[in-house]
Formats: C-alpha cells, structure tokens, sequence
C-alpha cells in the first residue's frame, strides 16, 4: 500500500501538459473490437483503469502492444470469444463499453455488471433499454449480463436520463445495426464526440455527436484507424483549481479551452484569473478566494467529476458557498475527510453547504474515490504542514504521472511505502 505525503502552503507554479482523456480512451479502447483490422491509439493516458482494459483485450486475444508510452497498437482480429473476463471487468466503470462493442461486432456478449466509483447505485437500465430497441435480448442471473442479436435493426431510442455510458454504449453497438437508428436526449461531453470521431474514422455513420441528437447510419463494414485521444477535460480542470486553490500561477497546456469553459467561469467567479490561449490555459490567483454556489450538471453545465476539486477549494473562500450535486446521489461523502482539516462542511442530501474557513491545517485523508483522492490532493496543497492521503489506488485510476507532475509546479509531494502495522 502507498501514500502521497505533502507539505502543503506552497503556491504551485510552471507548465503542466495534460494527458489523454481518461473517459475516452475507456471507451475508445473496446470501441477498437469493431475494426476489422489493427488500429493505432495515440494519446492514451498511463493510469490504471488503461492497463486493466488493456488486459482485458490481451484476455479476449487481441494483440496489444505499447508502441511509446501513450502510444497503443492494438490487433483486434484475433480476438477469440464474446466472454469479457469477470474479475477485470468488475474493478472498473469504463468495462461496461465491452458489452456495446462485442454487441456490435459479434451480435452477443456475456459480461459483468461494471465497478468503478461508488456514488450510491450507478444503473444501467438506459443502456439495456437501448440495446433492446435495436433487438437485442438481455438477460441478467446475478451480477453476469448476457445480451444477443440475431441481427441489430436501427431503431428510434429516447432515453429517460442523459446518460454518457449509455449514449456511447448503445452508439457503438448501432454502427452496423441494419438502417438507422435515432438517439435523443443524448449526452454531450467531449468523449461522445471523441468516441463518434473515433467511430467515424473507422468508416462509420454518426451524425450530431456533441448535440441532442444523434443518428447513426449502420454500416457493413468497419475498417481499421490511427487516432489520437483528446486531452482529459477532468485532469486538466484539476490542476486549474489547484492553480487557484493554493494562490499560484500555472500554465495548463496540451488542452481544449472550449472543453474548459464551465470550469473557467466559475473559477473566474471564485476570484481567480483565467487567460485562454490556443492550446493552453492559465490561472493566476492573487486575491481572497470568492463564495462562489455552484450545481453540477450534464455538459455543458459544471462537470460532476469536478465537484470535490472546486468544493475542497471554497472550504477557504470569504462567505458561505453552495454546491448542489445534480448528477449523483452519494458524491460527498468525501466531505469527512476534509473536516479533518479543520473545513466547515454541511451536507443534506445533494447538498453542500460550505462556510469558508481561514486556514486549512494538514491531517491524514483517505480517498474515498477517484475525484475525491484528487480533492485530497488539493487540500494538502492548499493545508498548513503535513498531509497524508491514503487509498491512493484510487487516484491513479485517472491522473497519469500525478506526483511527477505536481513537483514541476514546485509541490512538496512524495509517493511513499506504508510499513504494514505489527499487530
Ligand atoms: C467511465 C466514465 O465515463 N464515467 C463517467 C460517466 O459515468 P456513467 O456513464 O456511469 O454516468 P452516467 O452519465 O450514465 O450517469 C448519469 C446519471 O444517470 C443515471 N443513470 C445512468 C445510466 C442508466 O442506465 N440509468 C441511470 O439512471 C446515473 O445514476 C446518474 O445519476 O459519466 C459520469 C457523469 O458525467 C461521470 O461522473 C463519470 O466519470
Ligand atoms: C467517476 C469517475 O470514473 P468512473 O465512472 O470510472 O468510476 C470519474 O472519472 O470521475
């Protein structure tokens, strides 16, 4: 088991390139199941939830090699079952886009309900319901789903909840669904486009990926690509609170401003200067920290991914900040841990309601999921003295290099060993 160790109160500072997207190479890497030839991926984050989907294509018999660090070539044609591998599929989210790709590819597959952060109960009736409107049978005997297709036949599919998972899951088993097939009320994030771009440069039919509606001509064949994955959204977002949070100025490359736009406003808002570039953003922070009441919402509203960054950040703003969760039910359970540091947090339901304290002092924090080990992070940054984050497993399912990164901006982190307490 490891930890970060931090000596926080040093504002951050310098240039920190942005990995590939995690949420898009998740589902970019099952996607490539649909080729019918090798393909090459570029820009592919180094985080954990990668080398398990990795390893779940080597299980199934792709052949997949590193070509550079970011850099993938997977062979997906010798693939030799629909059978996604139970264990590995359970330690992650971004699992379930194996069953949308071998539905897609084979017209069958068998898999495990997905893992991932725990937020409460994470459904997955949307995808189902849209995997049946193209004719397909889904059954489900514990935590094992199996879905089959004599053949796809486009449909017309209305889903009740804006959901990504979904939205990606039923757009890639329709690209060669016989005729069309019509998505609405759809999600918008920047991974849809990407995974729609992905698809396309295949020789796919998706029209409107990044809009309400999409529609999808299904295609006979599929060919084979080279793609790069665009930069992370969430890493990106990250590291400009933590510009802010610890008064700092850091240039934030390799990115999308466009993708970065709910974020910049509200950091914006919160007192922090954002200057956008072409390809770059850069959050500068003399001033106090402003209240600042934020709801997380379906792009291209305020990301829930960033909930706990921007919340760990107002813990210290001048007044009393709402933050409202508008897309999980359970996402602030993360909140005891910052108390530990001396924050004034309330949470009823979906709701934080955060009165700014002056200082925060260092403390042991465990991270309770992806995002909130990332808020931890921040929070020790930000803390007077030492902090320490546990379950640090967490954090390196999405943040290529975290520590690394961070000591280019000037932060005094370290990744050390826990010595197992004798008992
Ligand atoms: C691997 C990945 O990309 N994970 C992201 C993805 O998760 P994920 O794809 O699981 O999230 P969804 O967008 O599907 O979930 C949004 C909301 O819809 C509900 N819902 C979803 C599907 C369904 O079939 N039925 C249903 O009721 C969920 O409970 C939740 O309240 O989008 C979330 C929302 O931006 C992000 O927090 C996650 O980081
Ligand atoms: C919640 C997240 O990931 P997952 O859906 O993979 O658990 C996230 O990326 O913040």
């Amino acid at each position: 088991m490891e930890k970060f160790v931090i000596r926080g109160g040093k504002p951050l500072s310098g240039e920190v390139n942005v990995s590939g997207a995690k949420n898009a190479a998740v589902a970019i890497l099952p996607a490539v199941l649909l080729a019918e030839g090798p393909c090459l991926i570029e820009n592919v984050p180094a985080i954990s939830d990668i080398d398990i989907s990795k390893d779940i294509l080597a299980a199934m018999g792709a052949q997949v090699e590193y070509i550079t660090k970011n850099t993938l070539s997977i062979d997906p044609t010798t693939v030799l079952g629909t059978d996604v591998p139970y264990a590995l599929a359970k330690k992650m989210r971004g699992s379930y886009y194996f069953i949308g790709a071998l539905l897609g590819r084979y017209n069958q597959v068998c898999a495990a309900l997905p893992g991932g952060c725990d937020f409460g109960i994470r459904p997955i009736d949307q995808h189902l319901k849209g995997f049946e409107a193209l004719g397909a049978q889904v059954g489900i005997e514990g935590d094992i789903i199996h879905v089959s297709a004599d053949q796809l036949i486009g449909a017309h599919v209305y889903f009740d909840i804006v959901s990504v998972g979904a939205t990606i899951n039923v757009m890639m088993a329709a690209v060669k669904a016989q005729g069309v097939t019509i998505l609405e009320n759809v999600a918008k994030e920047p991974h849809i486009v990407d995974v729609a771009n992905f698809l396309n440069s295949l020789g796919a039919d998706i029209r409107g990926a990044g809009t309400d509606v999409i529609k999808i001509h299904g295609v006979e064949k599929l060919g084979r690509t080279e793609y790069g994955i665009i930069p992370d959204q969430i890493e990106a977002g990250t590291y400009m609170v933590a510009a802010a949070a610890t008064g700092g100025d850091v240039l934030v490359s390799g990115v999308i401003p466009k993708h970065l736009e709910s974020i910049t406003a509200n950091l914006i808002r919160a007192g922090a200067q954002v200057t956008e570039y072409d390809e770059a953003v850069r959050v500068q922070r003399e001033g106090p920290i402003q209240k600042c009441n934020i709801k997380t919402l379906p792009h291209p509203g305020f990301p829930t991914d960033m909930q706990p960054q921007m919340t760990t950040m107002l813990t210290v703003a001048e007044g009393t900040s709402i933050i409202t969760e508008g897309v999980w039910d359970n996402r602030f359970a993360y909140v005891e841990e910052l108390k530990k540091l001396g924050a004034n947090v309330q949470v009823d339901g979906q709701v934080a309601v955060v009165d700014g304290v002056d200082r925060l002092h260092g403390g042991v924090l465990r991270s309770v999921d992806l995002r909130a080990g990332a808020a931890m992070v921040i929070a020790g940054l930000m803390a007077d003295g030492i902090s320490e984050i546990e379950d640090i497993r967490h954090i390196e399912r999405g943040y290529e290099d975290i520590v690394s990164k961070l000591r280019d901006l000037g932060a005094d982190i370290r990744r050390v060993e826990c010595v197992p307490q004798k008992q």
